[in-house]
């Protein structure tokens, strides 16, 4: 069996005592020719460390529009977000970049990973631009991180040559480059066959067993026996927050 401790420069998850996500009154407006369209219309949410949540809710609901916030690729019309104890909504643009480098990982449906790269090379994008550790040591962590998502023999291939599970491993090595406390996924199994995107589901669940805090979108799929609670938007809302088969509650 493959070693399943994750090379890491910390702890993986938040500081103790923090919370992993707080959002208060969060409204998201866009504005379109027609006038302004609201996707948010105030969004509570408090998450703790080590929580794995879905986001679910119907399309259009506002579930992306919610992920890319906690990711402070957008920012809110109004309200509040902290993130790892960080007041995302109050960063300058030149620090986030910065900071989600460090604190988020980002996972993607659709893998995101650069075409003209090796995988390995993919992995050690993060790394490479918030200079989390030595240039010495990039490659050896990157291909520790391929190892434990047991892709390690593909990592000096090109994306194109690797199955879509693979890729989507390879695009979850990089988002835990940086070791980072929060992981966000946007449909991450939308693009997978049933039995991979189970096993992609439990790498999840193992990696929140670590202390890391996961919120996934997903609209398509049962997912309750691997998280520890669903969160459901509707119209902009949270309509619904349940406890899961872990019996963890709202
Ligand atoms: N950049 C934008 N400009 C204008 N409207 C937008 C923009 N991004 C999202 N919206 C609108 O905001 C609403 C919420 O979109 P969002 O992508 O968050 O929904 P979703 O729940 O993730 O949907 P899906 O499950 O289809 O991905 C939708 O009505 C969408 O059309």
């Amino acid at each position: 069996m493959r070693d399943t401790t994750l090379p890491a420069s910390g702890t993986g998850g938040v500081d103790p005592g923090t919370q992993a996500i707080r959002v208060r009154g969060i409204v998201k407006e866009y504005n379109l020719s027609s006038g302004a369209f609201t996707a948010l219309a105030g969004v509570d949410l408090d998450i703790e460390a080590g929580e794995f949540v879905a986001i679910v809710g119907r399309s259009g609901s506002g579930k992306t529009t919610l992920l890319n916030l906690l990711a402070g690729i957008d920012r809110p019309t109004s309200g509040e977000i902290s993130v790892a104890g960080t007041a995302v909504h109050a960063l300058r643009e030149a620090e986030l970049a910065a900071w989600r480098g460090r604190t988020v990982g980002l996972v993607f449906q659709f893998f995101q990973l650069l075409p003209t790269l090796t995988v390995a090379e993919n992995v050690m994008i993060p790394m490479d631009f918030c200079r989390t550790f030595p240039a010495g040591e990039r490659r050896g962590r990157a291909l520790a991180l391929l190892e434990r998502m047991g892709i390690a023999e593909q990592a000096d291939k090109l994306p194109s040559a690797l199955s879509g599970g693979q890729q989507q491993r390879a695009a979850i090595a990089r988002a835990l480059a940086n070791d980072p406390p929060i992981l966000l996924a946007d449909e991450p199994t939308g693009n997978l066959d049933s039995q991979t995107g189970d096993a992609m589901l439990q790498l999840f669940t193992d990696l929140t067993a670590e202390g890391r805090t996961i919120v996934m979108v997903t609209h398509e799929r049962d997912v309750s026996r691997y998280i520890s609670r669903e969160i459901t938007l509707a119209d902009g809302r949270v309509a619904g927050a349940g406890a899961s088969a872990a019996g963890v509650t709202a």
